[in-house]
């Protein structure tokens, strides 16, 4: 499969973790003082940080966070309990620092910029035909990876997707129910807050979308195209882009789910790089996970999406870095351990 230089370079650069530090890690875990296996997940996070980042004894050497915005055309169904002019006026929020993300990394110590890379006026209605042209889909994954190789030349390891689009979790159910199989009932959830007519109003919608496209769901670039969006796009983007520079991908939401999905779907090895940061109300995001082989870290009854859920999650990934590197062992600490 050839999509283009860059993404078929990015994808093929994505291989499976490294087991020599993996091996390394899950050693050391054993002999800290502790009893084993009592950190639980942060014991797991640490390992398979240590396979992600290569390194035995893992270090977190930056953190961000790449909010993306997309405007969606099937916004015009109704299917959101909020206008499509919300988008926009959002990203003047983000700029000016008042929006969730922002106070929620300025928590995580990962500090946000502004990158304009326009792939066009968004997506078209999914409900009449594709959101998009291939070469717009090939256009979102690349400023997706070039966006998170300029993280990672600045130094970032932990690098996470956040999304702003009105009407984004219509195509994100579209995504979920393409990839998995799952009937789209079971995926699609209340969005930003319609009420029970507008649900079945939206999963009627979801359902059009996929009849007059007729996805191919083990095809991430089909996907896309047909049920995507712009911001979906260029999020599955990053998280190539990160995987292939040994970062690891802090994976937000529903809607970073779905990206995270059509990213699998191009490079089924990168889901080793994943850490899925929390269960979002939405239905559809644990479906999404589970066939991922995912489990969150976290279940705050979030539901907002613009990488809040991975931003909060940063910290845990921190900390279990620290366990691992900082802890003394038996010997070094003269703690007797459970065989004495
Ligand atoms: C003020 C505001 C800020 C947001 N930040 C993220 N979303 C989230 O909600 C939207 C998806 O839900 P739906 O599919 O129902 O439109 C997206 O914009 C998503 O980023 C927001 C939504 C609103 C209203
Ligand atoms: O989980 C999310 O990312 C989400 C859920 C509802 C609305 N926007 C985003």
């Amino acid at each position: 499969m050839t999509i283009s230089p860059l993404v078929d370079q990015t994808i093929a650069a994505i291989g499976p973790l490294d087991a020599a530090a993996v091996a390394a890690a899950e050693a050391r875990q054993g002999v800290l003082t502790k009893p084993p296996g009592s950190l639980g997940r942060l014991e797991s996070l640490s390992i398979q940080l240590a396979g992600i980042l290569g390194q035995p004894i893992p270090q977190i050497t930056g953190k961000a966070v790449i909010v993306v915005a997309g405007d969606h055309g099937v916004a015009a169904e109704g299917v959101s309990a909020f206008p499509a002019e919300v988008t926009p006026q959002m990203v003047f929020n983000f700029v000016a620092g008042g929006a969730a993300i922002n106070a929620l990394a300025r928590h995580a110590g990962a500090n946000p910029g502004l990158t304009i890379a326009k792939v066009g006026y968004g997506a078209a209605n999914i409900a009449r035909g594709p959101a998009m042209s291939r070469e717009d889909a090939v256009r979102c994954l690349e400023i997706g990876i070039n966006a998170a190789n300029e993280q990672a030349d600045a130094g970032a390891n932990l690098i996470a997707g956040g999304d702003m689009g009105i009407g984004n979790t219509t195509p994100s159910a579209a995504i979920t129910a393409a990839v998995t199989g799952a009937d789209v009932a079971s995926v699609t959830g209340r969005g930003t807050g319609v009420d029970d007519a507008g649900l079945e109003a939206k999963i009627a919608t979801i359902r059009r979308a996929l009849e007059v496209n007729q996805p191919d769901g083990s095809d991430g670039m089909d996907v896309l195209t047909k049920v995507g969006g712009f911001e979906i796009g260029v999020l599955a983007g990053v998280m190539l882009g990160a995987a292939a520079r040994n970062c690891a991908v802090v994976v937000d939401g529903f809607i970073s789910g779905a990206a995270a999905l059509i990213a699998w779907r191009l490079c089924p090895d990168i889901a080793q790089r994943y850490i899925a940061a929390h269960r979002s109300v939405e239905p559809g995001h644990n479906v999404g996970l589970q066939a991922m082989g995912l489990s969150p870290l976290l279940d705050m009854e979030m539901r907002l999406g613009e990488g809040t859920g991975a931003a909060l999650a940063m910290p845990i990934v921190e900390a279990a870095a620290k366990c691992l590197a900082e802890m003394a062992t038996f010997t070094e600490a003269g703690v007797s351990d459970g065989d004495d």
